[in-house]
C-alpha cells in the first residue's frame, strides 16, 4: 500500500500528462453533467471551485447556473485548522490568489452555507473517498453539521484504490466525463 503523498504526486503527473484538448473536451462533458444534475436537484446555493493544478475547469457551467438563478460560493481557507467559509461569488467578480494559490473572492461580503458542493477530487476510490492536496480542508467541512450534499469531479486517471482514512468523508457521487460513482 503506498502512502497518501506518492500516490497525491503520481495522481498529480497523470493529470498534467493529458494534453489540453483532450482535458477541454473532458471538462466540456463535465461542464455538461453538472448541469444535467443541477437541472434535477436545483439547490439554490452551491459551493463551487475556482481551477487550479489541473483540476477541472467548469467556470463555463458556474455562468448557467448564475443565469438559471443559483447563488455561488467559492471556499475560503480562514486557518489551517479550520473548516473552509464558503463567500458568496458571481462570475465576472474579481478573485485574488490566496497563499495556497486558490483564488478567493477579492471582497468577501457574504458568507453562505452552500446546500452543495462541488468538489475536485485529485484522487478518488469505488467507494467515493477523496484524496486532496492534504490539507484536510474539505474534511474538516463535511465533518460539520448538517452536512451539505457532496459531488465530487475528477477525471478517469483520477481513480486510484485507496485506504480511507478514519475521518475521511465518503462524497455523495463523483462525477467523470464518462461515469458517475453514487
Ligand atoms: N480549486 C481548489 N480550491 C480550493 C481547494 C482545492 O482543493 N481546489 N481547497 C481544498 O482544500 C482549498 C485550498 N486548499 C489548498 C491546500 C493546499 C494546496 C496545495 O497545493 N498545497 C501544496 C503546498 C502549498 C504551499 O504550502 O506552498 C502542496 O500540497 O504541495 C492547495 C489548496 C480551498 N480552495
Ligand atoms: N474532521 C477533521 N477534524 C480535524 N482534523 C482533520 C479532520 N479531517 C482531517 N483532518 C486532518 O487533516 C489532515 C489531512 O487530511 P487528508 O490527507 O485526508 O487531506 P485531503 O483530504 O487530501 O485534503 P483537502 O481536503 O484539503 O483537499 C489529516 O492529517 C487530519 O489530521
Amino acid at each position: 500500500m503506498q502512502n497518501k503523498s506518492e500516490l497525491r504526486q503520481r495522481l498529480l503527473e497523470s493529470r498534467k500528462a493529458m494534453s489540453a484538448e483532450q482535458k477541454q473536451l473532458w471538462d466540456r462533458q463535465l461542464v455538461e453533467k453538472i448541469l444535467a444534475w443541477w437541472s434535477v436537484e436545483r439547490f439554490p446555493t452551491i459551493g463551487v471551485y475556482w481551477p487550479m493544478r489541473g483540476e477541472p475547469d467548469l467556470l463555463a457551467a458556474y455562468a448557467t447556473l448564475t443565469e438559471l438563478g443559483t447563488t455561488l460560493a467559492l471556499p475560503v481557507v480562514v486557518s489551517d485548522d479550520a473548516p473552509l467559509k464558503f463567500y458568496a461569488w458571481i462570475p465576472g467578480d474579481p478573485v485574488i490568489k490566496d497563499r495556497y494559490g486558490a483564488a478567493v473572492p477579492a471582497v468577501q461580503h457574504s458568507e453562505l452555507q452552500p446546500q452543495a458542493l462541488i468538489i475536485p477530487c485529485l484522487g478518488f476510490n469505488k467507494q467515493r473517498f477523496r484524496l486532496g492536496y492534504g490539507g484536510g480542508f474539505y474534511d474538516r467541512t463535511l465533518a460539520l453539521v448538517p452536512r451539505p450534499v457532496t459531488v465530487g469531479v475528477a477525471y478517469a486517471c483520477s481513480e486510484i484504490a485507496f485506504a480511507a482514512d478514519p475521518y475521511d468523508v465518503a462524497l455523495d457521487s463523483v462525477m467523470t466525463p464518462s461515469a458517475t460513482f453514487s
